[in-house]
């Protein structure tokens, strides 16, 4: 296995088309629909990324911009946006796609961490990840940060014991 892997290996796309039993009473996408398919989007690009079995740790952020109604395209894209020594950071893009008049909006965004996991799903480690674009670099930056912000939610961090996301709150000299 390669030690370090770029961003764009683990690129995967899901495009869908969303019907009827998949809506709320609004009839547009019901977000646990949604949610499910960034999972599975998000899980593979992990999987590419570090050549393992892995699982979700943690939903760090979602965002519901604009609702995506029934019968709408919809385009999943995920890639690795950092990796650490067991744990990545995922990020999925959702656009709705109007190939009629050639649109695309950018409806949702999400952030995940997913941990490679050995057969006895102990955490194991994944290669490196090197961000080439502008996009990824600005995410590889600020992931440190949002790992660690995780890490205090769920309890596993206190917030004195932060390096970067304590930075944030220091004034600067
Ligand atoms: C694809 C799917 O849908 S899978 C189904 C849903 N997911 C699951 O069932 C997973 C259940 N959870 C587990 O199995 C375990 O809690 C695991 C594997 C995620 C973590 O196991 P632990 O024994 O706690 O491992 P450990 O404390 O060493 O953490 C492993 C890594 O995960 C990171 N991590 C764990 N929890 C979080 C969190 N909430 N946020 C961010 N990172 C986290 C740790 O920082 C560590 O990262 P690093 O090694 O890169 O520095």
């Amino acid at each position: 296995m390669a030690k370090v892997k770029k961003a764009s290996e683990s690129l995967t796309i899901m495009t869908n088309i969303v019907l009827p039993n998949e809506t709320n009473s609004l009839r547009n996408l019901f977000g646990g629909e949604l949610l499910a398919k960034m999972d599975r989007c998000a899980s593979i690009s992990a999987a590419r990324h570090c050549e393992r079995r892995v699982v979700t740790a943690s939903v760090n952020h979602v965002s519901f911009n604009h609702p995506i109604p029934e019968g709408g395209i919809v385009i999943l894209e995920s890639k690795v946006s950092r990796a650490f020594s067991t744990s990545m950071e995922v990020y999925v893009d959702v656009w709705l796609d109007d190939p009629i008049n050639q649109k695309k909006i950018h409806t949702n965004e999400g952030i995940y961490t997913f941990v490679a996991v050995d057969e006895f799903n102990r955490p194991i480690p994944i290669p490196e990840m090197l961000p080439e674009t502008d996009e990824e670099k600005a995410r590889f930056a600020a992931a440190f940060r949002r790992k660690e912000l995780s890490l205090i939610l769920s309890g596993r961090m206190k917030p004195l014991e932060s390096v970067e996301l304590k930075k944030l709150f220091q004034e600067p000299n």
